[in-house]
């Protein structure tokens, strides 16, 4: 985003016009959400409390009663210029009285450490009081690249990201301090490999598609059935043509449509995987991790055949008992898998999940209340505030069953995963308080429909 800011400058757009571009956007927010109720703003010394006084300015004239604090002065030229701008009186921030509405325009993304306790604790105070407030790009005392709070940080109504989305607005611990967030426009495009995940365009089969070319997928079943029922019959309601699960034992249950083979020893896997018109292997939930489950996990990484590896098949990875991941394959850990994969990493999780898929050569679904898709290539994508209802037994299964049925569909292992990971955001969505894993897979229809 800095380096897009500066290429707009350099091309003649003076940084003040930024300022005024994103103030007026910023306050249409406000405007729009608040209407005429008062408004206090508190302004930073740098460039976002600039934005702060050109968005006070601007709420005045629409004729909303406007107050402004200030933590110390003005110090770039554009704040100063949007200072004097302002033609009310700056109170200090201590002495600032509530509102109804706050906007903090204190720190934004020139923030290099935190707060001052007294600072931090009038912001807390001011947000707690207020009905509607507002992050003029972040929360003051988030460290934008990575989401770490450096002080401490209330709970905004909304984050208002100027520009583009920065990782602090997907990454927790910050993005849970943003109930919703909005991206207001300022005509500053931000090309990056890095992103936040998009809705997926989905396609209905074409006219002359049948089961096998709109793909087969199979899953692995082990030791536990209830897992790799999950995951199959997930990838049965993801759009893929035909789904087989391969039991460990000659257990029942979950939809006919789903093909169950009985393959029990090694031999049994190994003749069910040798079908050219497989195109995804799913190997992971419910597995096991004793020396039956290492045989039939190897089986699965010598199949040949596109692969989808999560839970128990991570594990076994992770101790070195399968040899090396196998480049290519979709890999779902979420932060303890992750951990044992990959070890304990500095930076942030975009960073961890970027260096993990780049080593592996995998794509790596590195899960969690933020959950970032990572390609070898660089590109990545972050998927935040999905229902926080998702923290339940088993949906880790039937994301696994999704990425498996959409790879069987799309062929693509990258777009596969991101689009299995917004359609199990958006089946929480549906699904509403209080679902169980299996609530998920019926949303999953209604899901596709709406991105057809
Ligand atoms: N660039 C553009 O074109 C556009 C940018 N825009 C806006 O600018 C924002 C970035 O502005 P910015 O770079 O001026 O940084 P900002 O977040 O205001 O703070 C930096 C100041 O605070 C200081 N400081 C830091 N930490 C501190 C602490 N804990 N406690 C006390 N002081 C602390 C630091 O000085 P230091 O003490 O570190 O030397 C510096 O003086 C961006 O988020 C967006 O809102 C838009 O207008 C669109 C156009
Ligand atoms: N607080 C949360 N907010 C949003 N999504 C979450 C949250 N907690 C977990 N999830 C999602 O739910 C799924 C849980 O998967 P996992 O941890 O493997 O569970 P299980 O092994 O029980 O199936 C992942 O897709 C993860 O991203
Ligand atoms: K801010």
């Amino acid at each position: 985003m800095r380096a897009a800011e500066q290429a707009v400058i350099a091309s003649g757009v003076p940084e003040y016009d930024l300022m005024e571009r994103a103030g007026a956007a910023a306050a249409e927010i406000v405007w729009r959400a608040g209407g005429s109720r008062d408004v206090l703003v508190l302004c930073g010394p740098g460039n976002n409390g600039g934005d702060g006084f050109v968005i006070a300015r601007i709420l005045r004239a629409k004729g909303v009663p406007v107050r402004v604090a200030a933590l110390g002065e003005s110090r770039t030229a554009s704040s100063l210029r949007a200072r004097a701008a302002w033609a009310g009186p700056v109170e200090p921030l201590q002495d600032a009285q509530p509102a109804g509405q706050l906007v903090d325009a204190l720190f934004g993304t020139g923030l290099t450490r935190g707060l001052d306790p007294q600072a931090a604790t009038e912001l807390g105070r001011l947000v707690d009081l207020a009905s509607h407030s507002y992050a003029i790009d972040l929360p003051s005392g988030v460290e934008t690249d990575s989401g770490a709070l450096l002080s401490p940080v209330p709970r905004f109504g909304v984050g208002i990201a100027l520009g583009a989305w920065k990782p602090a607005h997907l990454l927790y611990p910050a993005a849970g301090r943003m109930e919703r967030l909005q991206c207001a426009e300022i005509g500053v495009a931000a090309p990056s490999d890095v992103g936040r995940l998009a809705p997926p365009s989905l396609h209905p089969p074409a006219g002359d598609e049948h089961k096998y070319s709109r793909g087969l997928v199979a899953v692995v079943g082990g030791e536990m059935a209830g897992a790799s029922l999950l995951a199959s019959h997930a990838a049965a309601r993801s759009g893929a043509g035909m789904v087989r699960r391969m039991a460990a034992a000659m257990e029942t249950g979950g939809p006919d449509a789903i093909v169950t083979i009985g393959a029990q020893t090694a031999a049994e896997v190994e003749r069910a995987l040798d079908d050219r018109r497989l195109a995804a292997v799913l190997a992971g939930p419910g597995l096991g991790r004793d020396d039956r489950a290492r045989e039939r996990l190897n089986i699965v990484l010598q199949s040949g055949h596109p692969l989808v590896l999560d839970a128990d098949a991570l594990n076994i990875l992770s101790e070195g008992g399968a040899g090396p991941l196998p480049a290519g394959a979709i890999l779902t850990p979420h932060e303890a898998e992750f951990t044992r994969l990959f070890g304990d990493r500095s930076g942030s999780k975009i960073d961890r999940a970027l260096e993990a898929a780049r080593r592996s050569r995998c794509i790596v679904v590195y899960k969690g209340a933020d959950t970032v898709i990572a390609a070898p290539d660089g590109r990545a994508r972050i998927a935040s505030h999905a229902s926080s209802w998702l923290s339940t037994a088993g949906t880790g299964d039937v994301l696994a069953g999704l990425v498996a049925g959409r790879l069987a569909v799309t062929r693509d292992a990258l777009r596969a995963a991101c689009e299995a990971v917004w359609l199990h955001g958006e089946a929480a969505r549906r699904a509403g308080a209080a679902f169980i894993a299996d609530d998920l897979i019926e949303r999953l229809p209604g899901a596709i429909a709406r991105r057809l």
